[in-house]
């Protein structure tokens, strides 16, 4: 019997697969479809601290097996997302869920993560460092010392599992030196890729951007951002340690891109553009695919394959 279960932080799921923050998570409606889905988690949209209308229309663009987006956190605020996972544990208890947060100061996040410390949430914190659409503000994860100070502030109070979403890394000694400081600190899990960031889609016949904010500028996702996945779940995978799992996101279309992130030490992964054209039923095809591909090759569970990358040397 071919198991796709996988299992992080001492959690177990029955499915290596779940949706990325952003994608059909928005609202109560699109995350009862995920629990009703065959995807092994959840993730909430990032939350703010409080309801946020995001970025002005158009803000996102369906591009030849991709997308570029700059959304700007458009989301219900914290309580909405906390409500529903503590409502959803209470009817399932067994499961575990990850709420993703992404203050735009220091001081909403950990704002946000003394709220949940609190509360009676016992599921995966997902702590976004890189969203790279809010007008004006950085990208934390690619400022090392800034990921430093959050994530000792943090840890100062916070003792429930948590992970970070990070941007994509573009040198190898980028990975070695965000893995030197994830390394001090008691995370469950490290999410690899975000959109890659600030990126321009031009329509050349009108001449013209294809979305409003940051004068065209946007995180892209889909097919043509795996390559970058691949390398940042892999040189995470390699220099993290055991304790901390790899979630990996990014170019996720097929069972096979799927195969491809747990191969390079993904213990689960996310799909947000293709589940985002998909739909739920997205998680029933990959899964399927990503039986056949293991079928195939003789596995019958995921941790007989996952990190086992070779090279030529
Ligand atoms: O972290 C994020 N990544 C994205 O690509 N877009 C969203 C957003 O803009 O809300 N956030």
């Amino acid at each position: 019997m071919t198991s796709l279960a996988t299992s992080i932080g001492g959690r177990t799921f029955g499915n290596c697969m779940m949706n990325a923050a952003g994608i059909r998570c928005q609202n109560k409606k699109d995350l009862d479809a995920l629990v009703a889905s065959s995807a092994g988690a959840y993730v909430t949209k990032s939350a703010t601290p409080q309801k946020r209308a995001g970025n002005p229309s158009p803000r996102m663009h369906t591009l030849n097996k991709g997308s570029i987006n700059s959304m700007g956190l458009p989301n219900n605020g914290l309580d909405y997302y906390l409500d529903y996972v503590i409502d959803d544990q209470h009817k399932r208890p067994k499961a575990t869920n990850f709420l993703s947060v992404a203050g735009t100061s220091l001081a909403d996040n950990l704002a946000m993560l003394h709220q949940i410390q609190e509360s009676e949430f016992n599921g995966f914190v997902e702590l976004n460092l890189s969203c790279p659409n809010v007008p004006g503000k950085p990208q934390v994860g690619y400022d090392f010392d800034r990921v430093n100070d959050v994530l000792d502030q943090v840890f100062q109070f916070y003792t429930k599992p948590l992970g970070v979403k990070l941007p994509p890394y573009f040198d190898l000694v980028h990975f070695d030196q965000i893995a030197a400081i994830l390394n001090q600190y008691p995370l469950t899990f490290v999410n690899t890729i975000n959109s890659i960031g600030n990126a321009l889609v031009v329509d050349p016949r009108s001449e013209q951007v294809v979305i409003r904010p940051k004068g065209g500028f946007g995180g892209i996702g889909g097919a043509s951002v795996k390559p970058t996945a691949l390398a940042n779940v892999r040189g995470l995978a390699l220099r993290l340690k055991p304790a901390i799992a790899i979630v990996g996101t990014g170019g996720i279309l097929n069972g096979v891109d799927v195969f491809e992130h747990i191969l390079c030490g993904a213990s689960m992964v996310q799909i947000g553009t293709q589940f985002g054209y998909e739909g739920t039923k997205l998680f029933d095809r990959l899964s399927q695919e990503l039986k056949d591909i293991m079928n195939q090759k003789g596995y019958t569970n995921i941790e007989q394959f996952r990190g086992k990358l070779k090279t030529f040397d």
